[in-house]
């Protein structure tokens, strides 16, 4: 493994992550706030000193593409102006690996709080699947706060919120009958995507949960649907 001294928590939070993912819905615990056909979210309502860092979990299923499609989307900075439209700045502090960069974002002020930016390790992986040997591999993509020298301290100007979001993918193929080829009819993604973000200065709260009621569902439903798009007549990536 790459000697990096954030090495160490990327492979622990990652693999943290992925169990979280796994552990779906259960336990009655998550509350279902919004639903668009297969998409569903759920959020856990909790404050911290008196901020809303309300855990959210949403499980969607998308015809057509595969999880290594999906979580490369995603980790890819290149594209991230495509579908994240509350995206102001965005730069690579760090390229620790192909599948493992630092990034900072600073994304547009949500009236009436202030400016926020977010500065976190972003990692991808493919993980054998150890349930179900013939079923695909998983794949996961994961976002967390992190410090670096080179992040520009913005003299007051945002506020850092801390973050820990991660999408996890399993593809499946239902193999066509008359044994022709696998086309993207035939695939079919579930997505797990999970967040925990602490705004990092103080929201008022009922505001802070107006906006992840509204910011949630269309991301994932904008990015999702860019995947499809991405994807369509392209050679099918595994
Ligand atoms: C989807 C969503 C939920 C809650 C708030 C907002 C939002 N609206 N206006 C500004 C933001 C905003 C402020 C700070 C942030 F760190 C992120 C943020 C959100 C998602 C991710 S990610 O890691 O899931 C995808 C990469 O951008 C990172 C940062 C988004 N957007």
């Amino acid at each position: 493994a790459p000697a990096h001294p954030l090495w160490p928590e990327i492979e622990r939070v990652t693999l943290e992550q992925l169990q979280y993912a796994r552990l779906g819905v259960e336990g009655g615990v998550w509350q279902l706030f919004a639903e668009d056909g297969e998409m569903k979210m759920y959020k856990r309502e909790e404050e911290v000193d008196g901020l809303a860092v309300d855990p959210l979990k949403a499980v969607h299923t998308v015809k057509g593409v595969t999880g290594r499609e999906m979580t490369h989307y995603f980790f890819s900075p290149d594209v991230r102006f495509e579908w994240e439209t509350t995206l102001e700045q965005m730069k690579v502090l760090e390229t620790i690996a192909d599948d493992t960069l630092v990034i900072l974002q600073i994304h547009k002020r949500v009236w009436p709080a202030s400016q926020r930016d977010a500065l976190f390790w972003s990692h991808v992986r493919r993980v054998p699947n150890d349930t179900d040997r013939d079923a695909q591999d998983i794949w996961i993509a994961c976002n967390h706060s992190t410090e670096h020298h080179e992040a520009p301290s913005n003299e007051g100007k945002m506020v850092r919120v801390s973050l820990t979001v991660c999408l996890v993918c399993q593809t499946s193929i239902e193999p066509p009958a008359d044994g022709g080829p696998v086309t993207r009819d035939h695939l079919t993604c579930k997505i797990t995507y999970c967040s925990v973000v602490n705004p990092g200065g103080w929201v008022p709260t009922s505001a802070l949960r107006a906006v992840y009621k509204r910011e949630y569902p269309k991301f994932l439903k904008r990015f999702t649907q860019y995947v499809k798009d991405r994807c369509d007549k392209q050679p099918i990536l595994f």
